[in-house]
């Protein structure tokens, strides 16, 4: 495309936000030769490398550590301590450095691509203007809202004496007693960080199980393995306040039960859209009932030339779900590619328990509501080599559901529509199914791929 920006304005394209979403969207759309500017108040990368993905991966991987060191000692190895501890001040130091290689990877790119990158919040003022914090204005036919979201706490009364996801990250020790509260996948991730790490956690759920969407026999499986690692959690607990106690929190029930004592206590109760404040409804863009902008299946706002995505639609919240979403807009938009769009369905995703659970596809509940007792199921319950050697007690559990292929005769065969993955190396194992999934393959496909031995992947092709 022509690298003149339309008559009278200043740019191609402004992008509010520069996280996952709007970092891809800056960088495809300049690579198509639109003339990008970027607005960002805060840290290149937003919730994924600041606050999200990334420090929680390297927390993930410092507590997979710990766990690994404790099944060395059970195998024969000399550690001086019998629980390894972690010097948080020393990881933490290589968390940041890591991510600070982020940022400085980010900015050189941003200088390299030519784009505009502005240390400001925007506002929108027309369809066509965004409005930067000192004032300045800026105009371009395209505009990109990728503001995120931000974690959000229930209105409660204490509720200012717990700390969100965001504050874990400001952690520099692991608590003695530490009390989670939420059931989606930040409190379960976190919840297996601090145990791993030292802390005894509580868990505090408000409904009867885990992880609403992810299949229930994996998650009571995660449940139990949680258990073993000594979290303790609490189902159908709704917390209504909270209290100081000296320098501990207790938390009261809608029973009017007390909790026992905590040293710290952690909201992850979850997330709301970065829509207020920045002139969306003022300029005619609708949002939804929990506030997230509303898009139709081309990241299009009712606004022409206003286009929304990530974290503050009501969309998967997920980064590379962002990052697809963007740069497939942006081909859209400057690429020449006028149906682009992305699907959202069949999107694989992993949550970083210990051990992670992963899935992609149909839950056996979704399936059966669509399939009905056409739905088949099949399971592969093990104990990974490396627990078995060690005499732990962890198990993993695979499971694959499948509709039939056809009619008739064709029925024999099965169409796989969910995979779903707990265990030790499960975050790995399920990229490549997941495009085996998208790709429509059936339980024959997997018979017919010859096993790689041994390994838990194998597993998958091996089911019965
Ligand atoms: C603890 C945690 C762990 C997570 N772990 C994972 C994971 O393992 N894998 C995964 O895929 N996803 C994970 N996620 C989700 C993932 O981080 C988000 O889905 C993703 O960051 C969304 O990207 P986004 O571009 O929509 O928003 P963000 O990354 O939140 O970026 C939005 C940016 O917009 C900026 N902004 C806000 N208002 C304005 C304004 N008015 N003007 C200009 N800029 C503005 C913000 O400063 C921010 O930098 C995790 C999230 C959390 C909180
Ligand atoms: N591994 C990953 O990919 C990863 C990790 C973390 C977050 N994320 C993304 O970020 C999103 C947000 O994560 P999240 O954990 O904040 O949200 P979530 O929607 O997964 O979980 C929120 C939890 O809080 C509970 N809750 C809400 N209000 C409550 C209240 N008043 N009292 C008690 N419990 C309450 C809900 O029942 C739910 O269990 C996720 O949906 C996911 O898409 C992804």
């Amino acid at each position: 495309m022509s690298t003149t920006p339309a008559h009278g304005a200043d740019f191609d394209l402004v992008v509010l936000g520069g996280g996952s979403g709007g970092l891809a969207a800056a960088f495809r759309a300049a690579e198509h030769g639109a003339r990008v500017a970027l607005l960002e108040p805060g840290a290149l990368g937003g919730t994924c490398v600041n606050v999200g993905c990334v420090p929680k991966k390297a927390m993930w991987l410092a507590a997979d550590l710990a766990q690994k060191l404790v099944l060395a000692r059970q195998l024969g190895f000399t550690l001086a301590d019998a629980t390894p501890v972690l010097d948080w001040p020393a990881f933490i130091a290589h968390r940041q450095r890591y991510i600070g290689n982020i940022h400085a990877s980010y900015q050189q790119r941003l200088d390299a691509a030519g784009i505009a990158l502005l240390a400001t919040r925007g506002r929108l003022v027309a369809s066509d203007t965004v409005a930067c914090a000192d004032g300045v204005r800026l105009r371009a036919p395209q505009i990109l809202v990728a503001t995120g979201g931000r974690p959000q706490r229930p209105d409660i009364p204490g509720a200012d004496l717990g700390m969100d996801s965001d504050g874990f990250f400001r952690l520099v020790a692991a608590p003695g007693r530490v009390a989670i509260i939420g059931g989606g996948y930040i409190a379960v991730e976190l919840a297996g960080v601090l145990q791993s790490l030292g802390s005894r956690v509580g868990l505090f759920v408000r409904g009867r199980g885990l992880l609403r969407g992810f299949d229930d026999d994996l998650t009571t499986q995660l449940v139990e393995d949680y258990r073993q690692h000594g979290v303790r959690a609490h189902f159908g607990s709704e917390v209504l306040s909270v209290r100081a106690q000296g320098n501990a929190r207790v938390l009261r029930d809608a029973d009017g039960n007390d909790s026992d004592a905590f040293d710290a206590l952690v909201f992850a109760t979850g997330r709301r859209p970065n829509s207020d404040g920045i002139g969306l409804e003022e300029v005619g863009v609708a949002l939804g009932p929990r506030g997230h902008v509303v898009v139709d299946d081309f990241q299009r706002t009712g606004v022409a030339g206003i286009h929304a995505l990530g974290d503050v639609t009501d969309r998967i919240e997920l980064t590379p779900v962002a990052i697809a979403a963007a740069r497939r807009l942006m081909d859209r938009l400057f690429g020449g590619q006028p149906g682009a769009r992305l699907d959202y369905a069949d999107i694989a995703t992993v949550l970083f328990s210990h051990p992670p659970l992963g899935k992609v596809g149909m839950t056996e509940a979704e399936a059966r509501q669509v399939h009905g007792d056409a739905v088949r199921v099949h399971r592969a319950g093990f104990r990974p080599m490396l627990h078995a050697l060690a005499d732990s007690p962890q198990r993993s559990l695979f499971k694959l559901v499948c509709v039939p292929e056809g009619g008739g005769e064709a029925a024999r065969n099965q169409r796989v529509v969910g995979i779903h993955l707990l265990g030790e190396g499960a975050d790995e194992i399920l990229q490549g199914f997941a495009v085996a999934l998208k790709r429509g393959i059936t339980l024959a496909d997997l018979h017919d791929t010859v096993a790689i031995h041994p390994t838990a992947a194998e597993e998958v092709v091996l089911m019965r």
